[in-house]
């Protein structure tokens, strides 16, 4: 058998298996893809929220970098929750010696309107990671922060994608429309084209996260060598499936379906582009 596409998970935990770390191996796994993760805190949380937090030494995450890189292929990254300064230092060191997409989920709230980032670190991820990153995929807050505009009409999100790319210097910025009234759209914006990414929206509390899928998904696909907006699409079909078909288990907002998207198999119609 030949070896797989590799991709790597920078960012937090969540013991109870929908965001995190955890969404992203269990996305990696299911594209077919090997998961590696590298953990920047763990993170006490459910499906009602986060309980607390604990971040891990420096050092520990730089040498959980070193392991990983100084021994296996990394095809692509994704990086989620980076709570201070101090690691976003560590990482964007490391990030400017490796060569592959590097995707930016840029984790902010979660759904429970917990803070997952120190207020302090928003200017420093803003001004020396977003450059670095091949494809940014914030939700409106998200976008909201970057660009430091409300965002109210699809033409907004249009708008803040060309900033994120045009000012801030990212490759790409996908903001995603989950938080808006209507169906669930997406804009890609990578520097020439807007592509437009539209679902129905499903009527569910169950979408603890949804973002973290959806980013896990599109680095998948980069790392197996697909082109970004055909990595969109099927990412975006993947995370409604999982959507679709998620679990109300926990007594909060319950975790997307990993596997939901089996039952609608024209995602697996995948194939190696490297
Ligand atoms: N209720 C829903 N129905 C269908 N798609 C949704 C729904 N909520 C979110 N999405 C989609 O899930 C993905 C994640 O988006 P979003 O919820 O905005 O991000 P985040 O989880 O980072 O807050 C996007 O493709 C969005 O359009
Ligand atoms: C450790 C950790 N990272 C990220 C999130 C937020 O994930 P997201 O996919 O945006 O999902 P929800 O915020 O919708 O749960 C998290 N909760 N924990």
């Amino acid at each position: 058998m030949n070896n797989p596409a590799c991709a790597l998970t920078i960012a937090g935990t969540d013991p109870s298996g929908g965001a995190g770390i955890q969404a992203d191996l269990k996305t990696f796994q299911e594209l077919q893809v090997y998961g590696m993760s590298v953990i920047t805190s763990v993170v006490a949380q459910n499906t009602t929220g986060v309980k607390s937090v604990h971040h891990l030494p420096l050092d520990m995450l730089s040498q959980q970098l070193e392991a990983v890189s100084s021994d296996m292929p990394v095809h692509a990254f994704k990086t989620g929750m980076i709570a201070d300064i101090g690691m976003m230092e560590i990482i964007r060191d490391w990030i400017k010696e490796i060569h592959v997409p590097y995707v930016m989920d840029p984790v902010m709230i979660a759904t429970s309107g917990d803070a997952l980032i120190n207020e302090n670190a928003r200017d420093f991820l803003r001004e020396h990671l977003v450059p670095l990153a091949a494809l940014v995929t914030p939700n409106i807050s998200e976008a909201e922060d970057m660009v430091g505009e409300r965002i109210r009409s699809h033409e907004d999100m249009k708008n803040a994608a060309r900033k994120i790319v045009h000012t801030l210097g990212a490759g790409a910025a996908l903001v995603k429309g989950g938080h808006m009234e209507g169906q669930a759209v997406d804009y890609l914006y990578d520097g020439e084209f807007m592509y437009t990414y539209t679902s129905e929206r499903i009527e569910t509390k169950n979408i603890h996260g949804t973002g973290c899928t959806y980013s896990a998904a599109i680095t998948a696909f980069l790392s197996r060598g697909m082109e970004l907006p055909e990595a969109v699409e099927k990412s975006k079909t993947f995370v409604t499936a999982a959507i679709r078909h998620s679990f109300s288990l926990g007594q909060g907002n319950g975790p997307t379906n990993h596997w939901g998207i089996r039952k609608e198999e024209s995602i697996y119609d995948f194939h190696d582009h490297s």
